[in-house]
């Protein structure tokens, strides 16, 4: 099947055709470890995800690389250190631990490697030299600068004109630098910050060449799909192009760039920032992770989501719906059915994929329901969490002593012992055959 992608390159649905069959490759840019991840930043987690996966029923899953990143040296953590008074590696490990318990909730796959900034040092350096070498790059005053003008087709990715790009930079320009555009590789450490020795003395990196470094490691000097929210176009994905093209020589870093649009909160893009956030660890103590993930996917990946109540109840139910009907066949088999995958070919539609996700939940459908919704990352887990809890025992005697107490006319009993069996989460049904069943209340 073919599988097309809208490409922010190319501004156009292109067919994805990879550099090497046997060996796809996607990066996506991970998260800055100081605080807990927001469910904004969950989204670019599930829709990779989606992606991931689907990359892997169509090539094989020992032949898709996906790399996802930690940046673990910015700023941002060595202010939130220093406020909080802790070393700056605890709150990066803590950090990250969170982010990892956090997302598990949510049913995404490992990616293949997940590089973190502090461990691709070398890269880092030897590729700011081979910039310095080829002219794309000069020291000033300890930094090391980008020099943009030297690169003629630079912006092709945001396609931002010049001039605009020029004002936004104008506001701080640093006198260090030669043009107003330029920006910094690597920036001198003072000795309480972390640091590195390096050519141009000891130092930190700057944000876009490690992931320009860490996808270099990993996937090489050009690579099929590089991924992140839309926020990342400019300028962390337009400097990150700018370095590996320049480093390599090559007129392109990545073939297809792909962009999630933002997760809104009162029609305004949730973040840190403006501190409208909920935290990935907050939503999850009222919503099974499934549902999050659910709920996330029923908007297309490139659209704006706004986060509800509302919406969380609307899948809830619908996600159980399907989990009825796919009932015990759900961790059996993992397959996805034709019109789901047609659905996911077409740009990652997942809402149209969700559509044909409700015209197989009916009879005989159950086998195709349950492997598709397990091959989507829906195993029926918190479902099955709640099974387990149930005292099966007491659930069988209750039943019993209702069918006693119906057969003996006792009907005030009877209602008592189904609200009883009512309170331990289990529905009981009469079945017109004479015979009493439950199940667990979704
Ligand atoms: N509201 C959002 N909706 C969708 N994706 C988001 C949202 N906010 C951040 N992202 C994405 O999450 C990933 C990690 O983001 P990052 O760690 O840079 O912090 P941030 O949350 O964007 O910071 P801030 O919230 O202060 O703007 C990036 O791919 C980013 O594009
Ligand atoms: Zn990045």
């Amino acid at each position: 099947m073919t599988l097309r992608l809208y490409n922010t390159l190319t501004r156009a649905k292109d067919v994805f055709t990879p550099i090497d069959p046997k060996a796809v490759r996607m990066y996506v840019c991970g998260p800055t470890v100081y605080d807990y991840a927001h469910i904004g930043n969950a989204r670019p987690i599930i829709v990779f995800d989606v992606l991931f996966r689907l990359l892997r029923h169509l090539y094989g899953a020992d032949h898709v690389t996906y790399v996802r990143n930690i940046t673990d040296i910015d700023d941002k953590i060595n202010a939130r250190a220093k406020e909080e008074g802790v070393p700056i590696g605890d709150l990066t490990s803590r950090t990250t631990r969170q982010f990892h318990q956090d997302i598990a909730a949510l049913n995404v796959l490992e990616p293949t490697h997940e590089p973190r900034a502090t461990g691709t040092i070398p890269e880092i350096v030897a590729l700011i030299e081979m910039l310095v070498a080829k002219g794309h790059a000069y020291e000033a005053e300890g930094h090391v600068l980008f020099d943009v003008p030297s690169m003629k087709d630079y912006g092709k990715l945001s396609r931002r004109p010049l001039d605009d790009m020029i004002a936004g930079a104008r506001i701080d320009v640093a006198p260090y630098k030669r043009g107003e555009m330029d920006f910094v590789l690597w920036k001198p450490s003072t000795p309480d910050l972390p640091g590195w020795d390096s050519p141009w003395g000891r130092g930190r990196p700057g944000w876009h060449i490690e992931c320009s470094a860490m996808s270099w490691k990993h996937l090489g000097e050009t690579f099929d799909i590089h991924g992140g929210g839309i926020d990342l176009i400019f300028p962390h994905h337009e400097n990150e192009v700018a370095q590996s093209r320049c480093a390599f020589g090559l007129k392109v870093m990545a073939n297809i760039w792909m962009h999630n649009g933002f997760l809104q909160i009162d029609g305004q893009k949730m973040s840190k920032s403006l501190g409208n956030f909920l935290t990935i660890n907050e939503v999850l103590n009222d919503w099974p992770g499934e549902v999050v993930r659910f709920n996330m996917l029923r908007t297309h990946y490139r659209q704006p989501i706004d986060w509800t109540v509302k919406g969380l109840e609307e899948s809830t139910r619908i996600l159980d719906g399907f989990y009825n009907t796919a009932a015990s066949r759900l961790t059996e088999d993992v397959r996805i059915a034709a019109p789901v995958l047609e659905a996911l070919c077409d740009d990652l539609n997942t809402p149209r994929a969700i559509a044909e996700l409700h015209a197989l939940d009916r009879p005989n459908f159950q086998m195709e329901l349950g492997a598709t919704l397990n091959a989507l990352g829906f195993t029926g887990r918190h479902v099955e969490e709640k099974a387990a809890k149930i005292d099966e025992h007491k659930v069988n005697e209750l039943i019993a002593a209702r069918i006693a107490a119906r057969a003996a006319k006792n009907w005030a009993e009877s209602d008592r012992l189904r609200a009883a069996i009512d309170a331990l989460g289990v529905v009981v049904m009469d079945n017109k055959d004479g015979t009493t069943s439950w199940e667990v209340k979704s």
